[in-house]
């Protein structure tokens, strides 16, 4: 396959890095001008193995390729779409493994909802430096059509990404799993953004863990007002999983707030609580922590 990685960050690196190791044709596309020249002359390496790859900025690659994997922050989705849905030949697929709620929504207004593929994955990526990652322990990937169809490429692409060693299978009850894996972001990215602390560290701080537990239930009930079916013990495991297996991981969030970035709090804690505003459910620690999250974020603006 010919693949376009738009995002060369942490998770873009990690899923672009291992196709392009496997045998597919990958061109990372970024908008910061050093991380494009570095991947072109360096390639990406995960840990301390490499892979070739072509890199170029956003606009510039035309046409070709089969399938668009969008590995940007949720508040860039709209413009990265807007600015590389030319680089995908006339039937070619969008996968978004983003975090967060609307992702699949905004892609499918720019290629229509019939070329978007959507999941999830809790693969534990961190930035090291331009097209350098390390990985935090082993993850998995599920995802499915947004129409909600069978069609032969989904399994073509879940082939690929198994292919890859990237866990991936294609689950066509996703929906459940897209707001599963969002209410864990909810709690422990959150807290690990507010709090400085790798997901290990809030687990084996008392107060931490008690604020993440609170938020996985209120998002539960969101869920579950919002007629999503999720799995309560699932949601409750992953968290635990989480923090007894990605110990040392800066969650994405973190690494935003180090960066100095902005978060996906609208997409991850806001999706979350405009649900619960709609559905008149009350969740006083996922409010009090989007109102914080926010605050970090109006920092950055003003910087
Ligand atoms: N890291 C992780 O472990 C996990 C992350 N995720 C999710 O995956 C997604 C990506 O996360 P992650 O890889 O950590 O993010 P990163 O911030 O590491 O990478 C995103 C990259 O996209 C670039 N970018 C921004 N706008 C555009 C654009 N218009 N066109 C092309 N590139 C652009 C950014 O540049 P710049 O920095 O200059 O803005 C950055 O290099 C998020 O939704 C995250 O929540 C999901 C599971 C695990
Ligand atoms: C890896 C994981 C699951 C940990 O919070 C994640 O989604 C992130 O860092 O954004």
């Amino acid at each position: 396959m010919k693949v376009v990685v738009v995002g060369a960050g942490a998770m873009g690196t990690l899923f672009g890095g291992r196709l392009a190791r496997t045998g597919h044709q990958v061109v990372f596309v970024d908008t910061d001008p050093a991380r494009v020249a570095t991947i072109a002359a360096d390639g990406v390496w995960e840990n301390d193995t490499p892979a070739r790859c072509e890199a170029a900025m956003p606009g510039v690659v035309e046409g070709e390729a089969d399938l668009l994997i969008l590995f940007t922050k949720s508040q860039y989705t709209a413009a990265a779409m807007a600015q590389n849905a030319g680089a995908l030949r006339p039937d070619g697929m969008v996968l978004t493994l983003q975090n967060g709620l609307g992702n699949d929504v905004a892609i499918a207004d720019v290629v229509g909802a019939d070329r978007v593929l959507v999941g999830i994955t809790n693969w534990p990526a961190d930035l090291l430096g331009h097209g350098r990652i390390h990985v935090a322990g082993h993850g998995t990937v599920k995802f499915w059509s947004l129409t909600g169809e069978d069609r032969p490429v989904i399994h073509q692409v879940a082939a690929a990404l198994a292919e890859a060693d990237l866990g991936a299978t294609a689950e066509p009850s996703v929906k459940a799993a897209i707001w599963e894996k969002v209410i864990f972001n909810a709690a422990l990215n959150g807290i690990c953004a507010l709090t400085r602390m790798t997901v290990g560290q809030v687990g084996d701080f008392p107060p931490a863990r008690d604020l993440a537990s609170q938020v996985v239930e209120e998002g539960i009930a969101i869920a579950k007002a919002n007629d999503v079916a999720v799995d309560d013990e699932r949601v409750r495991q992953s968290v635990a999983f989480a923090m007894a297996n990605h110990r040392a991981h800066k969650p994405s969030m973190l690494q935003d707030v180090e960066a100095g970035r902005l978060t996906e709090v609208d997409a991850i804690q806001g999706g979350l609580l405009a649900t619960a505003h709609r559905h008149s459910v009350p969740a006083p620690a996922l409010s009090n922590c989007t109102a914080l999250l926010r605050s970090l974020d109006q920092n950055v603006r003003s910087s």
